[in-house]
């Protein structure tokens, strides 16, 4: 995810220069197996990224803006790193980790949550969700609206750093486990539902490549539909005719609850984002 970022902000165009005022990059890292993987993939950068590892605090202390994306599991080691505290103070920390919230993140540095008095001598920490598309430039990025609001200059960053990876919008923090789901899982579900077209186009005599080729640009195509306005039902009503294949084939979706199952799908992927808040192991089966 870091790497989709740096290089969106590597290529980010002149328009939006004036929005991200940074002229270097610096990319922290643990292995020597990355630093050496990230020199290569950046080599024509190297005049503004620098590549460290083990440098974290060094790093962070020549930073005004520092992106958190590491693990999740290794945030909370992360951020108790002797020195992180007082070097992060007063700068921009923008988190991507999945399931730290705002409030966690500050107990972790500070012992306490951020209130609107006591930000002085404190980073502000924003909480951002992108999605896998960033490999691709096309995450969906949710930006964490809380209180104590950020200041202005610092929103306009963070919202200028996610554009040049795809779409970011502002969400409230209590919206923020169900867009975990909405704008996280949802890749995997289309995922699946491409799978299981492709497997069943083959299945009636089209060659695989083929497949892909029809299925991922008639998605794309659908999607291009739906963001410039046209609502699903109406999209589904002007694709089916009367005594049509299309709409025996949506009768058949409807005969197995695909709707219904579907949202359940998102619904369960809700519920296990809310509860990964307070419970381990939250796949277990349930009572
Ligand atoms: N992948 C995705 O689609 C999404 C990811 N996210 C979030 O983004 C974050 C990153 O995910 P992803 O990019 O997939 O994970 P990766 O494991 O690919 O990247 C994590 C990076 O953090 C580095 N790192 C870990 N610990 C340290 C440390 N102590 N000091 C310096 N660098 C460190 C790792 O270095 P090294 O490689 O050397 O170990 C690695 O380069 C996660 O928090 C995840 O929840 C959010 C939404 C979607």
């Amino acid at each position: 995810m870091g790497t989709a970022i740096l290089n969106g902000l590597l290529n980010a165009p002149p328009e939006e220069a004036n929005k991200l005022p940074f002229t270097r990059f610096i990319a922290c890292v643990r292995s020597q197996n990355s630093e050496e993987r990230l020199k290569e993939r950046f080599s024509e950068h190297l005049d503004k990224v620098e590549v460290t590892r083990g440098e974290n605090i060094s790093a962070v202390q020549k930073s005004e803006v520092i992106i958190l994306g590491s693990d999740p599991a290794d945030i909370e080691t992360l951020l108790s790193q002797q020195g992180l505290r007082e070097a992060v103070a007063n700068r921009l920390l923008i988190s991507i980790a999945a399931g730290w919230t705002r409030q966690k993140l500050e107990q972790r540095l500070y012992g306490s949550e951020t209130t609107a008095i006591n930000t002085n001598g404190r980073a502000w920490v924003v909480r951002t969700l992108p999605n896998i598309a960033a490999q691709v430039s096309q995450s969906l990025t949710a930006i964490e609206a809380s209180e104590p609001a950020l200041p202005i200059e610092y929103l306009e960053i963070t919202t200028a750093i996610f554009r040049q990876i795809g779409r970011p919008v502002h969400v409230d923090a209590r919206l923020m486990n169900v867009t975990t789901a909405v704008g996280g899982s949802t890749p995997a579900f289309f995922a699946v539902i491409c799978d299981a077209l492709i497997d069943a186009a083959v299945a009636v005599g089209m060659p695989r490549g083929l497949a892909h080729t029809m299925i991922f640009q008639s998605m794309q195509g659908t999607a291009t539909m739906l963001q410039g306005g046209v609502h699903p039902a109406l999209l589904r009503d002007q694709g089916t005719s009367p005594e049509g294949c299309t709409i025996g084939g949506l009768m058949v979706m409807e005969e197995a609850g695909v709707r219904g199952h579907v949202g359940r799908a998102l619904r369960e992927a809700v519920t296990l984002a809310r509860l990964m808040e307070t419970t381990e192991h939250v796949n277990d089966t349930r009572h």
